[in-house]
């Protein structure tokens, strides 16, 4: 396909899924199966303008002062960069590209980075600059901006199958390179241009299990959270096993490790994976399991909680858009929830790690909060302390925020160059 046709298709991407409501995924991937002709370059160049676009949508369409697709689709092109003149050029002639914007446009567009200030240059619903600003202090824009940025392909080392050198060596022709926070991690730079990441589940380590794909940040998580040989986990919102893999890893099997989830569907994958990870000390339970005989018995209880999501909108930048003041309501009612079913696991003396995937304060710190408002005989650990022991040398990287005697920590892709992650670490009294 031609230029043209590339973003014929990004327009017709986009459309759809404004129309219809849909995830990008669905929509990529039905475009994907109603154009068999397209070949794979093809695939990932109509991707990468999707996935800019819906990235940066609102700041596009500020610079470019219109905000139909087919001008957001020209300017992610031209960001990604194309000047002006060589776009033009390219389309000439082309009967499959959309009109283009008039040139002054394009160029008064590419001459300015500029897109006004608050929401629209933080690339947010307007509703979202309140919680953002609360969360994330004066730097919030520039935080939400760096949510807006094509992320890396980070990966975790297996040290159960295999060292980081090791794997490393065998991932060398993708560029991969150590990760600077985790001592496991691998990163294969954010795409540049037209091109794609690897796909590294094919790749004989991928398959033998010597290393999974994690952000940086998630392994950053399962580390913190200082499982330990000998102690008894709960893993209580395994989903697919991410930090599952990663808990039985870092104790190198030697923890009794127990995984839960709510939910079926998505437990699903987690056998499949533990068993090509050779992670031999996990136990899952089923949804309806009788999990009642671990009260009281839990040495650390992990809850990767339901959220919103909002710490990953670099890897599904649509979920920023479609995010509503109620979902969010509804997330911080599943969190303390979560957080009162996954607590009388704990036995005293041990320990709860807290931890979203999202950097809103609400869903974050306030649930803190509301635990230790809720439970007498529990306390917030410093969670600096925490970081300082587990990561010794490498230098904060982090937001961080005291609750009383304790400290939590946010990860964002500003401070840290991971996903958004919160971490808090609550402890019950002997
Ligand atoms: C952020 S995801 C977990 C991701 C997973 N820990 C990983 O690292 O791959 C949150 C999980 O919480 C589960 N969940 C939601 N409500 C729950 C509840 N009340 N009890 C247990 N799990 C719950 C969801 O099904 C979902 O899989």
């Amino acid at each position: 396909m031609r230029l043209g046709g590339r973003i014929a298709a990004a327009v017709e991407i986009l459309d759809d899924m404004a129309a219809r409501r849909r995830p990008v995924a669905d929509a990529l991937k039905d475009w994907g199966l109603s154009h068999r002709f397209a070949g794979s370059g093809d695939r990932s160049a109509i991707g990468n303008l999707v996935y800019d676009v819906l990235r940066r949508r609102r700041s596009l369409a500020l610079r470019m002062g219109e905000e139909g697709a087919a001008a957001l689709v020209y300017g992610a092109v031209i960001d990604a960069g194309t000047a002006p003149a060589a776009l033009a050029l390219a389309i000439e002639g082309d009967r499959f590209a959309p009109p283009l914007p008039l040139s002054e446009r394009l160029d008064a567009f590419s001459a300015t980075q500029d897109a006004g200030e608050g929401a629209a240059a933080a690339d947010l619903p307007d509703w979202l600059a309140e919680p953002f600003a609360a969360s994330l202090g004066g730097d919030w824009v520039a935080e939400a901006r760096a949510l807006s940025a094509r992320p890396p392909l980070d990966l975790r080392a297996n040290l159960l199958k295999a060292t980081r050198d090791e794997v490393l060596a065998e991932l060398a022709p993708f560029g991969a390179l150590p990760t600077p926070l985790s001592p496991w991690g691998l990163r294969i730079a954010p795409i540049v241009g037209d091109g794609r990441h690897p796909n590294v589940q094919v790749e004989r380590g991928f398959q033998i299990g010597t290393f999974e794909i994690q952000d940086e940040g998630s392994q950053i998580a399962a580390l913190l959270a200082g499982a330990k040989a000998g102690e008894r986990v709960l893993d209580y919102c395994a989903g697919a096993g991410g930090k599952t893999l990663a808990l039985a890893a870092v104790t190198g099997n030697a923890a009794e490790i127990q995984a839960f989830d709510a939910d079926r569907q998505r437990l699903a994958p987690i056998w499949d994976r533990l068993a090509r990870a050779g992670a031999s000390s996990v136990t899952v339970h089923a949804p309806r399991d009788d999990l009642s005989p671990l009260h009281g018995a839990i040495d650390l209880v992990l809850v990767d909680a339901p959220c919103t999501g909002a710490g990953t909108w670099r890897r599904r930048p649509d979920a920023k858009w479609r995010l509503t003041e109620a979902q969010l309501a509804r997330r911080t009612a599943e969190q303390d929830k979560v957080l009162a079913s996954a607590a009388p696991f704990v036995r005293p003396g041990g320990r709860l790690a807290y931890v979203t995937c999202s950097v809103l304060r609400e869903e974050n710190a306030a649930r803190v909060e509301a635990f230790l408002a809720a439970n007498a005989g529990w306390r917030l650990a410093d969670g600096e302390a925490i970081w300082r022991e587990a990561l010794p040398g490498i230098e904060p990287a982090y937001h961080t925020e005291r609750i009383g005697d304790g400290a939590v920590l946010t990860l964002t892709p500003a401070r840290s160059n991971t996903d958004g992650f919160f971490f808090a670490m609550l402890e019950r009294s002997a």
